[in-house]
């Protein structure tokens, strides 16, 4: 038996499945995330890290068990997936659905002022990133998703991306699910780091940094599917 701390407050997630992804890579597991607070996720090329985000954001439907996520979800993936016939400006405004005055706040906040009215393939990476999280807090999630952001980054470029990710949320605070490999992330950025291993796939608490609010175990299996 798994001994377990319940959150007071409405997590932003709970998940509990007993399997799912292409092939059934993901096994028996529960997750819950709080608002506010940042987990990291890890595991091995492969294990499933990106199958379990698509079951949590809703687009892989295709699983066992259940997932009560919070409505308004955001997601940043490794590859800014931007609108490429739209401009900066419109990329903010038109997925965030906000108006062009704040989708120009927006940039000038994360140091993209005067690239409105760019296409994306005329923004370097690192720009691009920037825009693609802008959007995603845009949106005012309360889940957000995030899928190695800072990979094929240099080291001082991820850094500022972490310095723009943490000031972002400290204004919005929302409940994050963070995929990464990189130790240096996980440490500065999450509350607490699971790791996926096996296959089918487990959850397992990753390090020692674990709160009080550690929820995790193997055996809250339902049989309905979502
Ligand atoms: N569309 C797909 N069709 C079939 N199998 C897939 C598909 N997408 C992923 N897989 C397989 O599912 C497994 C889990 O993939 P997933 O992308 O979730 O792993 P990951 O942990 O995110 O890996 P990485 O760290 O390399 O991004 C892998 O074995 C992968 O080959």
């Amino acid at each position: 038996m798994v001994s377990s701390i319940i959150p007071a407050a409405e997590p932003a997630l709970k998940l509990d499945i007993k399997s799912g992804g292409p092939g059934g890579v993901l096994g028996p597991m529960a997750l819950s995330l709080l608002s506010g607070e940042t987990v990291a996720l890890t595991g091995p090329s492969g294990v499933g890290k990106t199958s379990l985000l698509r079951i949590v954001a809703g687009l892989d439907r295709a699983f066992v068990g259940r997932c009560e996520a919070a409505k308004r979800i955001a997601m940043v993936f490794q590859e800014p997936v931007l609108l490429p016939w739209r401009t900066a400006l419109q990329n903010l405004a038109i997925v965030a659905r906000i108006s062009e005055d704040e989708a120009q706040g927006w940039l000038e906040d994360v140091g993209l002022a005067g690239l409105g009215d760019r296409f994306p393939g005329m923004l370097s990476l690192g720009q691009q990133r920037r825009l693609s999280l802008a959007r995603a807090f845009a949106s005012g999630p309360d889940l957000l998703l995030m899928d190695e952001p800072f990979v094929s980054l240099d080291p001082a470029l991820a850094s500022d991306m972490m310095d723009l990710f943490e000031r972002l949320i400290a204004a919005r605070p929302c409940a994050t699910l963070l995929v990464t490999h990189v130790r240096s992330e996980t440490e500065r950025l999450a509350g607490r780091t699971l790791r996926l291993e096996g296959r089918p796939a487990r959850l397992v608490e990753d390090d020692q940094k674990a709160g009080a609010y550690f929820q995790l175990s193997a055996l809250g299996v339902t049989t309905s599917r979502s």
